[in-house]
């Protein structure tokens, strides 16, 4: 199995290129299921996760290209409403072909994607918002079988947590749906606007993407896109984090600021001077001291629980005491252990990490448990006095596009091992 082996360094000085976001591919892939037209997106990530929708788009029965980082989509030849466990299982976001199946071709089976190394993850929100619009479903065997009578109707819809998935997968339902759909209490990710951009471009009739107020006008029939799919703010803040832990200088190029103001906030506390332009951040550290901060995740406008894990791995360098709390998932903890075992002096209390900072990390063999879980030990072995050997490292592959190549460009002493 591969892994990464990582001589910690000096300062990380240089530019890197941003790829497109993870979180808005998935989402903009199944997307394409609600038309017969083709569907070109431009920006797409090379990664695990993206192959593995495309493989679920194939299966369904859809024409697929994946060139450079243009992906074209065919979905007017779909045959199977079946998404299947092997799947699934491997991409939580497998759950986004039901709102779009259902909506196009009245039925789909999905297989149920159960918890994973950071929670529980119910789905029931995603359910029940589609059983207001007039679906049917039935969950037995590990499975959710759904149908609708005709077409879906519009609904109001209110949810009782902020989901991302769910409001996707809703406001994908909403756009074939006949009258009209409100979705309360939406989640105002990013990633929300730019597929709600992409469906807008296709024909659909979307407001209030962006707010917590959505309100979707059904319409009969979508056409095909041509969509560049937004800069990943995840790897973004992954990579300044990694510049001001090594007290470097870095320059993300195609980035989007807009999306990350409560992380560069965060970073200007911790002490780094960051400046922004129209598709750029740069971040540098060099002979600045870095403070530790207390942080505490929360939906999109605030700190987003994608980028707690590399903010444990900051503190646990910096000067003084931070507290970092996780409100989004009940067990995002799993990297906090591996970075004690580098000499992180970290203690967990309930849904807090308490990072007692000062600490000299020293290089180790650690396990990645999730995919930001591995990020934080990655940016952790960059400054680690040794060598540090992350296992497990799948996790990553599926939303870092060439991690070690970025990082190795960037001055770091990187290389994927068998
Ligand atoms: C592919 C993708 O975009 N993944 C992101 C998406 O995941 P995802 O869409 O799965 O996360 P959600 O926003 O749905 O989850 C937020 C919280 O709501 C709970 N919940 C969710 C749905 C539901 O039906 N019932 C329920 O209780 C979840 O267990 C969690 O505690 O948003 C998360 C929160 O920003 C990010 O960490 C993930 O990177
Ligand atoms: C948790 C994440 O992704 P997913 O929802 O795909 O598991 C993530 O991107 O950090």
């Amino acid at each position: 199995m591969e892994k990464l082996l990582i001589q910690g360094n000096g300062p990380l000085l240089g530019a890197v290129r941003i790829s497109g976001a993870k979180n808005a591919a998935l989402p903009l892939l199944m997307a394409s299921l609600l038309t017969d037209e083709v569907c070109t997106f431009t920006n797409v990530p090379a990664l695990r996760d993206v192959k593995t929708s495309l493989d679920l788009l194939k299966r369904l029965g859809a024409q697929v290209s994946f060139v450079a980082d243009t992906v074209t989509i065919d979905a007017s030849q779909i045959s199977n409403l079946v998404a299947p466990y092997e799947l699934v299982k491997t991409m939580r976001a497998s759950i986004l072909v039901l709102g779009p199946l259902l909506a196009k071709h009245g039925e789909a089976q999905v297989s149920l994607p159960g918890g994973c190394a950071i929670g529980a993850r119910p789905v029931n929100l995603h359910l029940s918002g589609l059983e207001r619009m007039g679906a049917k479903i039935d969950v037995d065997g590990g499975y959710i079988t759904a149908s609708v009578d005709g077409r879906l109707q519009g609904a109001r819809i209110f949810m009782d947590m902020v989901s991302v998935g769910a409001t996707e997968n809703l406001m994908m339902a909403a756009v074939l749906a006949q009258g009209e759909t409100i979705l309360e209490n939406a989640a105002r990710e990013p990633e929300i606007v730019d597929l709600a951009d992409c469906l807008k471009s296709m024909g659909a009739n979307i407001s209030g993407a962006g707010t917590d107020n959505i309100r979707i006008q059904g319409v009969s029939r979508l056409s095909g896109c041509n969509h560049s799919v937004l800069p990943d703010r995840i790897e973004t803040g992954t990579f300044l984090v990694a510049a001001a832990m090594t007290k470097g200088k870095v320059r993300c190029e195609k980035a989007a600021a807009h999306t990350l103001e409560a992380v560069i906030a965060k970073l200007r506390e911790v002490g780094a001077e960051v400046s922004t332009g129209d598709d750029w951040i740069e971040l540098d550290m060099q002979h600045k001291t870095l403070h530790s901060v207390n942080i505490k995740t929360a939906p999109h406008p605030g700190f987003p629980t994608d980028m707690q894990a590399q903010f444990v791995a900051l503190n646990s360098v910096a000067q003084g005491t931070g507290v970092v709390t996780e409100t989004i998932f009940e067990n995002r903890f799993m990297h906090v252990p591996e970075l004690q075992r580098m000499g992180a002096k970290i203690d967990l209390e309930a849904n807090s990490a308490v990072c007692r900072g000062n600490s000299e990390l020293t290089g180790a063999e650690v396990m990645a448990t999730d995919l930001r879980a591995s990020a934080s030990l990655v940016i952790a072995g960059l400054v680690a006095e040794g060598e540090t050997l992350v296992d497990r490292i799948y996790h990553l592959d599926r939303g870092y596009e060439q991690i070690e190549i970025k990082l190795g460009a960037l001055g770091a002493k990187i290389q994927r091992v068998d």
